[in-house]
């Protein structure tokens, strides 16, 4: 009897809520994809095949089936769908972001993890981290002095964007090519063009040409020239430049260069300056907005929990009691204010759905069968908001990660906020590293009230819609000098 219940799972389709002719769900999606889908999940259930266009999409919604696909059947789901825009301004997937499964995939991986993300390489930017820190701080401290509210979501992206120009390219953000507002809104924009749904992408044939009427291809085009050029540029200056640097690290520029070099004189030719480019441009566009966006929700959930507030201050300022700076020596020590972190990426995972996987041979999941070159939707937003999971789930407790194992390195299926399996972020200690310094540093220097009486209950937690779940309504708060 087993067998043949088995055998009829098999051959079952996975629930699919009912689409439109043509358009299939795609109307379903609304503004914030991952809302919509979690609710369409309460209905059809964790496993769903849902059609984009012409696409068929598996979306998954529980940490079981996450499971499935990044541990048991980890190769069947580890390739990335085409798209077009990330195929246009990603020089035809030579990136990392967006490349295919396959082997130069994996050897670009390699050269990622063990010569650019390393904990080694981590360490070498401390400096870059620290002084950064140091100079945003300053900057918050006279904003305080005056009594003025900070705009959180601009001081958190400068920041950011100061420290990955500095390891990336070796630059300033001040005074460079791309400076300030400008590069906010270039990448603001960027993510949001590959966060959206091309029509090229969901309808064979004419949605090329209703991109191409909607102003997409012109949009792209204009994208792609302005970061070509700025990185040419950038790499141009590391080729020309034959003065003695005066920092000690190498920065991601240099790194790629002196590969490229290796390769060259190995005979190998594969990893060209095109490849430089691409994965240049996945730092940039991976490493900057990401981490303002966790920074901005760390500290809009703090003010809206002030009795957590209280207590990850206290634990800051008993460590690192008596001198004016946290360093990342201090942070090995604050058990709780890592509990605030873990919560934080729990209830806002900056990229809700992850980024869209492929698979790549006909699979199963939770005993459906599952086709080759199906796209596959990890609703990592909607599992760590789960309720056969998580008490509470909507409620900001950091305590929930007191004695409890869970993390979010991708060996935890309820909590994905770096993905998991082969695919998952390489970027994850640089970005954590940043985070905590940052952090920390804030909350151990000031108070944070909010504007105009306003109180914890009415600040807004409105999530904006895309690629990325950021903040809608920005951050606002009067910081206070503690010095
Ligand atoms: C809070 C900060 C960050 C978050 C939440 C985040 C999240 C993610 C997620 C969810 C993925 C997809 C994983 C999957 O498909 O399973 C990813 C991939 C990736 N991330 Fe991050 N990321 C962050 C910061 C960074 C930084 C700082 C860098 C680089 C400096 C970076 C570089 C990348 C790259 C290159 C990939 C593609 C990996 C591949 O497909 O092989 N990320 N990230």
């Amino acid at each position: 009897k087993n067998k043949r219940r088995h055998n009829f799972m098999i051959h079952k389709q996975p629930p699919s809520p009912p689409g439109l002719p043509v358009i299939g769900n795609l109307h379903q999606l609304g503004d914030r994809p991952h809302q919509s889908l979690a609710r369409l999940a309460e209905r059809h259930g964790p496993v769903m095949l849902i059609r984009l266009g012409f696409e068929p999409t598996l979306v998954l919604s529980s940490a079981e089936a996450a499971k499935e696909a990044l541990k048991t059947r980890d190769v069947d789901y580890s390739s990335r769908p085409t798209s077009f825009c990330a195929g246009k301004l990603m020089y035809n997937y030579v990136d990392l972001v967006f490349a295919p499964y396959s082997e130069y995939w994996r050897e670009m991986r390699k050269i990622c993890v063990v010569e650019l993300f390393s904990m080694k390489r981590v360490q070498s930017f401390q400096p870059v981290r620290t002084e950064v820190t140091h100079y945003l701080i300053e900057s918050v401290a006279a904003s305080a002095a005056e009594g003025e509210a900070v705009d959180l979501g601009e001081v958190c992206f400068e920041l950011t964007a100061s420290i990955i120009f500095k390891i990336a390219f070796g630059r300033s953000l001040k005074g460079s090519l791309m400076d300030g507002k400008g590069l906010e809104k270039l990448l603001h924009e960027t993510t949001a063009v590959l966060g959206s749904f091309a029509a090229a992408d969901f309808f064979p044939y004419v949605g090329w040409m209703v991109d191409k009427l909607s102003g997409l291809h012109s949009r792209l085009d204009r994208l792609f020239e302005r970061f070509d050029g700025f990185l040419e540029d950038v790499i141009q200056e590391h080729l020309n430049s034959d003065k003695i640097k005066d920092n000690q690290y190498e920065d991601i520029v240099d790194v790629l260069l002196r590969i490229h070099k290796e390769h060259v004189r190995s005979g190998a030719n594969w990893f060209t300056m095109t490849n430089v480019k691409g994965i240049l441009l996945d730092i940039f566009l991976g490493g900057v907005d990401t981490g303002a966006i966790a920074l901005m929700w760390a500290l809009a959930e703090l003010v809206k929990n002030p009795e957590v507030m209280k207590k990850v201050q206290d634990e800051i300022r008993h460590w690192a009691s008596g001198k004016d700076r946290v360093t990342e020596e201090d942070i090995d020590n604050l058990k709780y204010f890592k509990m605030v972190i873990k919560e934080t990426l729990r209830l806002h995972p900056v990229g809700p759905l992850l980024v869209p996987k492929k698979t790549t041979a006909k699979t199963q999941m939770l005993g459906y069968p599952i086709q080759e070159g199906v796209r596959v939707l990890i609703n990592a937003w909607a599992i760590a908001r789960d309720p056969k999971v998580w008490h509470q789930p909507e409620k900001f407790i950091p305590e929930r990660f007191k004695d409890s194992l869970v993390d979010y390195r991708g060996q935890h299926f309820e909590l994905l906020p770096f993905g998991g399996g082969r695919r998952i972020c390489p970027g994850m200690n640089m970005a954590m590293a940043t985070i905590e310094l940052v952090l920390a540093n804030m909350l151990h220097r000031f108070d944070w009230k909010l504007p105009d009486g306003m109180t914890p209950e009415e600040l807004d937690m409105e999530e904006g819609g895309g690629f990325t779940a950021f903040k809608k309504v920005p951050l606002k708060l009067v910081p206070v000098d503690n010095y």
